[in-house]
């Protein structure tokens, strides 16, 4: 089971709220004036990845006391439990075990007595070799055509993952050409089939439970389009496989079994693309290299589960997050890669984090009286800096960042690195120092600015600083760095909601707007006027069916 703390009644909280009047005292620039050693005691290298946490309102009792509330809330307990296969999705009942499927030592991990790694392995076998058939041209479509074009159709977890790793690790890409549809506006579809030949187009419709309405929707087109385009019942086979826990529908929808993948109940759609759903992933890039990634967030995973908590990349992330999120009132967590390869990370993270630790029950079934998950957001940089890094800069909400970047692009072009790169350090840089008054005044000096205008413009040019970031430097975004940074965020977003007492791996709060959708469906059908509802949801329904 697991631990059953509120971490709000441990001494460690009462010493950290005692701290932060503390660490409030003084900036995070002078702690690096006070301290020569500052980079090296807070930064942690891992393989060829380093996290540099230095730029954080923290300083080594900090650190400390965040670790002793890690222990407070039994952490350690609770990573041994999540390894060993026991059932911590409580609500669902179902242990979690996304680390199984890249648990490359195929040490046994046993689940209701069955040790899963055999059947693990059989669907990474067969994901192997099917994914050899398509790559080399053996696999061919119904007139004798190889395929050219893979769409997966699927959404959150189901989608997500796979478009953010196909398009981070595009500079592994093959010949195929990937397309993801998620949406159930029809536009979605509509736009993606557009030039797409039914001959040599394969279909993944990658649907955990194959109930989803949007896949289902966009899968019944799909075979539509298909029929249409010349396919007959009999050549779907060639054309769609399935990625699925639900073998029954896959058979309903009229998939061959054998173009089955399957996954199970105790891996979590938005913790999935580890598994069957990551067929894409290995489509794109082969399976050598998905092989890769799931060796990275494995390496991640030994670690995780063996590094004391002061060298924990994962618990230390967690912990300066909960230090933010609970102690300062932070909202959000901004994740910024320099790297345009990178463009869907932190949209991937919003269904992660944000479906597993938005939550406002503990595990005791009782409302929490204390902030929970984040709003997780961001975009690559540069491009954030000319959107809304002037709110993070000098807005007045505390945004702490987390900043990616590769020493090596896959693009080496003239200056363009060095260029990226030079504003990744610098806007750490610039978000812990800001700019002083007196550094204002002089600047606008030099300018020419005549005293009367520095009076007037100066305030509006000093930066206060003492914003916190965190810095990710890759030596390179490969298969395998990639997979160790996913998993070191996955582990993250456990340990944050360790500590918050709550369950991460469950998502209750995406049922109710799916029952009000099904129920408003058949009301949309005729052209009647609706009055079941309130008079806002009246009015906008019979207003779309008077423009319709
Ligand atoms: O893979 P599937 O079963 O189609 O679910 C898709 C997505 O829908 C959810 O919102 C759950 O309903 C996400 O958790 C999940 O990743």
């Amino acid at each position: 089971m697991l631990p059953n703390t509120d971490f709000t009644t441990t001494r460690a909280f009462k010493y950290l709220a005692d701290h932060y009047i503390d660490i409030n005292s003084k900036s995070i620039s002078e702690m690096f004036e006070f301290d020569a050693e500052r980079f090296s005691k807070f930064s942690l290298k891992f393989e060829d990845i380093l996290f540099d946490y230095s730029k954080n309102r923290i300083d080594e009792e900090t650190v400390a006391l965040l670790i002793q509330l890690a222990r407070e809330c039994s952490l350690n307990k609770a990573i041994e439990a999540m390894f060993s296969g026991e059932k911590i999705n409580a609500t669902e009942g179902r242990p979690v075990l996304h680390i199984a499927l890249r648990n490359r030592s195929n040490t046994p991990i046993f689940v209701d007595g069955k040790d899963v790694m055999p059947d693990v392995n059989k669907v990474l076998d067969q994901m192997k070799a099917f994914s050899a058939d398509i790559i080399s041209g053996n696999w061919k479509g119904y007139t004798g055509k190889a395929i050219t074009d893979v769409v997966n159709i699927g959404i959150g977890g189901s989608d997500l993952g796979p478009v953010m790793v196909t398009e981070a690790l595009k500079a592994y890409k093959n010949h195929l050409q990937m397309h993801f549809v998620s949406n159930v506006d029809g536009t979605h579809i509509v736009e993606t089939l557009k030039g797409l030949n039914p001959e040599t187009t394969l279909f993944l419709i990658a649907s955990k439970t194959f109930t989803t309405q949007e896949t289902m929707g966009n899968a019944h087109s799909a075979r539509d389009w298909f029929l249409a385009g010349g396919g007959k019942e009999a050549d779907v086979a060639k054309h769609f496989a399935a990625l699925s826990t639900n073998s029954e529908g896959v058979s309903k929808f009229g998939i061959d079994t054998k173009n089955m993948f399957e996954f199970w109940d105790w891996v979590g759609g938005r913790y999935s693309l580890w598994s069957a759903i990551g067929l894409s992933i290995a489509l794109s890039i082969g399976f050598e290299n998905f092989v890769e990634l799931l060796s990275g967030a494995h390496a991640i995973d030994e670690h995780f589960k063996t590094a004391e908590l002061e060298e924990n990349i994962p618990a230390i992330m967690a912990l300066i997050g909960i230090w933010y999120n609970n102690f300062f009132e932070a909202e959000t967590n901004a994740i910024l890669p320099y790297d345009q390869y990178m463009h869907r990370f932190a949209a991937y993270f919003q269904q992660g984090d944000m479906e597993s630790n938005g939550k406002h029950v503990d595990r005791n079934g009782n409302a929490v009286d204390y902030s929970t998950g984040p709003i997780i957001w961001g975009e690559p940089g540069t491009n954030g800096q000319h959107a809304f890094y002037q709110l993070i800069h000098q807005g007045t909400k505390l945004i702490p960042c987390d900043f990616i970047a590769p020493a090596i692009s896959h693009n080496p072009l003239g200056e363009h690195h060095n260029m990226l790169l030079s504003n990744f350090f610098a806007q750490t840089e610039a978000l812990m120092n800001g700019k002083t008054r007196e550094e204002v005044v002089a600047e606008l000096k030099k300018s020419g600015k005549t005293d009367e205008e520095i009076e007037k413009l100066a305030p509006f040019k000093m930066f206060d600083g003492n914003r916190p970031t965190n810095s990710f430097l890759l030596k390179e975004i490969t298969p395998r760095s990639l997979g160790s940074l996913i998993a070191m965020y996955e582990h993250k977003i456990f340990v944050q909601g360790i500590i918050w007492n709550i369950y991460s791996f469950d998502q209750w709060g995406v049922e109710l707007g799916k029952q009000l959708a099904g129920k408003i469906l058949p009301e949309l059908k005729d052209d009647s006027e609706v009055s079941s509802h309130d008079s806002s949801t009246n009015g906008l329904i019979n207003q779309y069916k008077a423009w319709r």
